[in-house]
């Protein structure tokens, strides 16, 4: 997964974002942006049916001519090419709700200081539950993904085997959210971490997870 000690890549050193390790990524990274946005676009914006069958027209051409170009179907497909990157660092990119590279992803950074992870996330218009607030299953992906990675700190990383959150006020749209979490206890596989989300200062939702170190290492669980 990740060595905390390599001082080549270590994404969680430091708040900075780390940048893409090669000019593919720096280029999907981009996309990525540009998908970002759209997907807010295609929940927000009021144009004429006109425009928007112009432009979904114009997507469908880029999206076909993208369908043309080599594919890799997962994570472990781009590390078996060998052009892609270690494990590590194509995860980093292409994380359903941390990669830098996944426009699905809601922009989750995270670092660790000592014991403790740091996180923040913004959900844009996309991501809407509750009237003008973040679904809550964003939110516990976002602790999923959070808490997942804060306990590689602990040594004995594990998948997630449960994950319980607490929504204690609704999660505001369009708001840096900050998180933080801590290693309530490890016992031999089995690790328990637990984060607090906060908006404006204020604790919207806190989670608690178990995560539970496979007996095989992860890559032979991949079909
Ligand atoms: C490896 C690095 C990974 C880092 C990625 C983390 C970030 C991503 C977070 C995710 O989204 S992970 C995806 C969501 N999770 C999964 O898909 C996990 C699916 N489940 C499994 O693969 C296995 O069930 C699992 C690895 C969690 C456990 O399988 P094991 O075969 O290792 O469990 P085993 O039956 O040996 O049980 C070991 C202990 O854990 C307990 N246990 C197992 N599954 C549990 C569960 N789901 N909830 C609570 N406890 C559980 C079990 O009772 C037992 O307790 P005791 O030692 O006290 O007897």
């Amino acid at each position: 997964m990740f060595d905390l000690t390599d001082p080549v890549f270590n994404p969680y050193a430091s708040e900075e974002i780390t940048p893409p390790h090669t000019r593919e990524w720096a280029a999907k990274r981009k996309l990525a942006r540009v998908l970002h946005q759209l997907n807010e676009l295609a929940v927000t914006c009021n144009a004429s049916v006109e425009e928007i069958e112009a432009r979904t027209a114009d997507l469908q051409v880029v999206a076909d001519s993208l369908a043309t170009a080599p594919r890799c179907l997962g994570t472990l497909a781009f590390v078996k090419t060998g052009d892609h990157g270690n494990y590590g660092q194509i995860n980093h990119e292409l994380n359903a709700v941390g990669g830098h590279s996944n426009p699905l992803a809601p922009g989750l950074n995270i670092w660790l200081e000592g014991a403790v992870a740091h996180g923040v996330a913004r959900c844009h218009h996309a991501y809407e539950g509750p009237p003008g607030f973040v679904h809550g299953g964003y939110v516990a992906a976002i602790f999923d993904q959070f808490l997942g990675m804060a306990q590689i700190a602990g040594g004995r990383p594990g998948m997630t085997g449960s994950l319980s959150v607490r929504y204690l006020r609704p999660t505001p749209l369009d708001t840096d959210l900050t998180l933080r979490a801590e290693m309530a206890e490890t016992v031999g596989r089995k690790t328990v971490m637990r984060g607090e989300m906060l908006a404006g200062g204020k604790v919207t939702a806190t989670a608690e997870g178990l995560f539970i170190e496979p007996q095989r290492p992860l890559q032979t669980l991949a079909r």
